[in-house]
């Protein structure tokens, strides 16, 4: 760590890892002008062609040269965290000596905590851990926020901004961000998962994939939007569906009986659970 009082104005934000969960909140913040390209800069290890095409579609900054990245990284006032859990440990070994103790570190990385984050780096920095979803790209993402004592009401007022601009924001205890993973961080791939299932039952059935493809996009849009627009519980919502004896409560009984409710509260659990093992695999192998 570095300790020059230099200020960092306007604010500049720098990705280090530029991967889809980068792309996904980069395209968001632009699309909402929360940020101009020019604020932005994207780093990664070493996939020249990726950064070209993120310059190409978004007109950030991007570089690959060590010491360009070094610059970009020590003039950032917020770095965004956004690599694969397995490689933060040395990313943040190597960010601690360059960082000023103003420099605010947002973190997307699932399980990694605020205190093996700050140990990595070797000082208490500023630290939002957050959560997001690859919706963040069309403006419906859903993020959880925890932030370190450290962290000044400016910088949270900034991160907040960034994650409002791209969707809700859900700022939580530290300790709830594994199950908040569980529900929101991985649940679109539970939702995808569940929509291929449906597009072949109707492709089975004779559908073309055109059309089981649209009926179930907009199956379930229409789904989450009754939801959002009536305020109602789910649980009234499927009732409302459900005639007795009718092919709905067929449909559910199938549904009953493969266990549906438990496997999905199993899934949301062991996503929960993976985060946290993920993030102390990271703690035992770099502190
Ligand atoms: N995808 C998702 O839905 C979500 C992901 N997350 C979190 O986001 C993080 C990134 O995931 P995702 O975007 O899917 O991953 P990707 O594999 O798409 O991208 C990872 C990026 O990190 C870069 N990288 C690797 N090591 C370093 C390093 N030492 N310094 C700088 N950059 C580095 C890679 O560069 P290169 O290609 O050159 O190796 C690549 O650009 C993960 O920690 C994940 O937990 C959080 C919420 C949702
Ligand atoms: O699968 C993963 O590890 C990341 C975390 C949340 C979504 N994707």
């Amino acid at each position: 760590m570095t300790t020059s009082s230099t200020t960092h104005s306007p604010l500049s934000i720098c990705f280090n890892g530029a991967g889809s969960m980068a792309e996904a909140i980069v395209k968001g913040l632009i699309a909402r002008e929360v940020a101009r390209p020019e604020q932005i800069s994207m780093l990664n290890r070493s996939n020249q062609e990726r950064l070209n095409e993120l310059t190409e579609k978004y007109g950030v900054i991007t570089a690959n040269l060590e010491d360009v990245k070094r610059e970009l990284l020590t003039s950032a006032s917020i770095i965004v965290l956004a690599m694969k859990p397995k490689d933060a440990g040395a990313a943040l070994k190597e960010l601690g000596p360059l960082l000023q103790e103003k420099q605010l570190i947002v973190s997307v990385i699932a399980g990694l905590s605020i205190d093996t984050i700050q140990a990595l780096l070797g000082f208490k920095a500023p630290v939002a851990r957050t959560m997001p979803n690859t919706s963040s790209s069309i403006g419906l993402g859903a993020t959880g926020i925890a932030f370190s004592k450290e962290t000044t009401a400016e910088q949270t007022n900034q991160v907040l901004s960034m994650f409002e601009a791209v969707g809700t924001v859900s700022v939580i205890p530290e300790a709830r961000m594994e199950i908040l993973t569980g529900v929101s961080g991985s649940g679109p791939a539970y939702i995808y998962y569940m929509m291929e299932a449906m597009m072949a039952a109707g492709i089975e059935g004779g559908l073309t994939p055109e059309q089981a493809r649209e009926l179930t996009v907009q199956t379930v849009r229409g789904a989450a939007s009754m939801m959002i627009e009536t305020g109602e519980d789910p649980a009234k919502l499927r009732a409302d569906i459900t005639s007795p004896n009718g092919s709905t409560q067929a449909a559910l009984e199938v549904l009953a009986a493969g266990n549906f409710t438990a496997t999905v509260k199993a899934a949301v659990h062991r996503c929960a659970e993976r985060s946290q093992e993920m993030g102390e695999a990271v703690k035992k192998a770099l502190l």
